[in-house]
């Protein structure tokens, strides 16, 4: 495997007394989407800030593409960022704040680059809008466009979608989409079903220390557990768990049976098949299955 996009190992972050981040390891691979997720004060922010090289960690290892994000010029043109509350400066139009940032990240191109990443966020017509004319909104899709200029190949995006209507944060959500396996993305935000369905893995952080880290699979148990809804009919549970490959099964509430199964040595599917088919011939009724759980369940019930 190639390096990692980012490595932590054992990093903390101490402000005085508090502890933001405690002792947190996790690797970012190349080309994946990956999710920081964590309630507020968790410490996302602070390790964003320690990725993008804005803070020093107080212990621990943090490797960005390779080197220490914090050493002077480590990471210029290799890195865009996309910090939680960008504020951009007043007395600047749009197109020319853009291309400005783009002449200090030695983009070779500024006014086509500033250009074109106003266009992806879908920001066209505000090329010649002061900064401060902007909506909150419109702001935010100029710093991510900020971000995206010269296509780094790592994407830090600290709540991309916070404050945004639901026709542009589903813009934003194609842009990343649009990343993956070509740039590094990562990505924070409360929108769990979002996280969910753009990232590859993801990292769970509580109260500064890391409850879970794994691809986004594992995390939602895909390989690992399934539900059944049933219709009419008398389920045994310890029927099913005769079965091969599944572990437990039981009613997890009215209606719904949930089986967890051993993904490591039997196909989902066959597994999946077997019960339903088992189902099925002892006369139970079954109105749909589902694999794994959202990710919001797993959060919820580990956090
Ligand atoms: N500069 C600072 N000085 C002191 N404490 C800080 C500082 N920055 C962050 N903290 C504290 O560190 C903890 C983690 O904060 P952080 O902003 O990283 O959380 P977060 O997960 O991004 O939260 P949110 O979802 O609310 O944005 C919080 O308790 C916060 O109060």
């Amino acid at each position: 495997m190639s390096q990692p996009a980012i490595e932590l190992f054992q990093v903390t972050k101490r402000f005085g007394q508090k502890v933001a981040v405690n002792a947190v390891s996790f690797s970012v691979q190349q080309g994946e989407v990956y999710g920081l997720i964590g309630p507020n004060g968790a410490g996302k922010t602070t390790t964003f800030s320690m990725m993008c090289g804005f803070l020093y960690p107080s212990d621990g290892t943090l490797k960005v593409m390779g080197v220490e994000p914090t050493a002077p010029g480590a990471l210029k043109g290799k890195l865009g960022a996309l910090p939680q509350d960008a504020i951009l400066p007043p007395g600047w139009q749009v197109g020319t704040l853009l291309t400005y940032w783009a002449r200090l990240s030695g983009l070779p191109q500024p006014e086509k680059e500033a250009r074109e990443a106003l266009d992806k966020v879908g920001l066209t017509e505000a090329w010649a809008v002061q900064t401060t004319a902007l909506s909150h909104g419109m702001a935010k899709r100029t710093a991510m466009a900020q971000a995206l200029m010269g296509q780094p190949p790592l994407v830090l995006l600290d709540e991309p979608t916070a404050g945004l209507d639901p026709r542009v944060a589903a813009q934003v959500r194609q842009i990343i989409r649009d990343m993956k396996g070509k740039q590094t993305v990562v990505v924070s935000s409360h929108n769990l079903q979002e996280l969910e369905e753009l990232c590859d893995a993801a990292a769970i952080l509580d109260r500064g220390t890391l409850a879970q880290a794994g691809a986004m699979s594992e995390l939602t148990g895909q390989q690992a557990e399934f539900r059944v809804q049933i219709a009419r009919g008398e389920v045994l549970p310890p029927e099913l768990t005769q079965l091969p490959g599944v572990k437990d099964a039981k009613m997890e509430a009215p209606g719904v049976l949930l089986v967890r199964f051993d993904g490591q040595n039997h196909k989902p599917e066959e597994v999946i098949s077997r019960t339903v088919g088992h189902l099925l011939q002892t006369g139970v009724l079954i109105l749909g299955v589902s694999r794994g759980r959202s990710l919001e369940n797993r959060v919820l019930q580990i956090l």
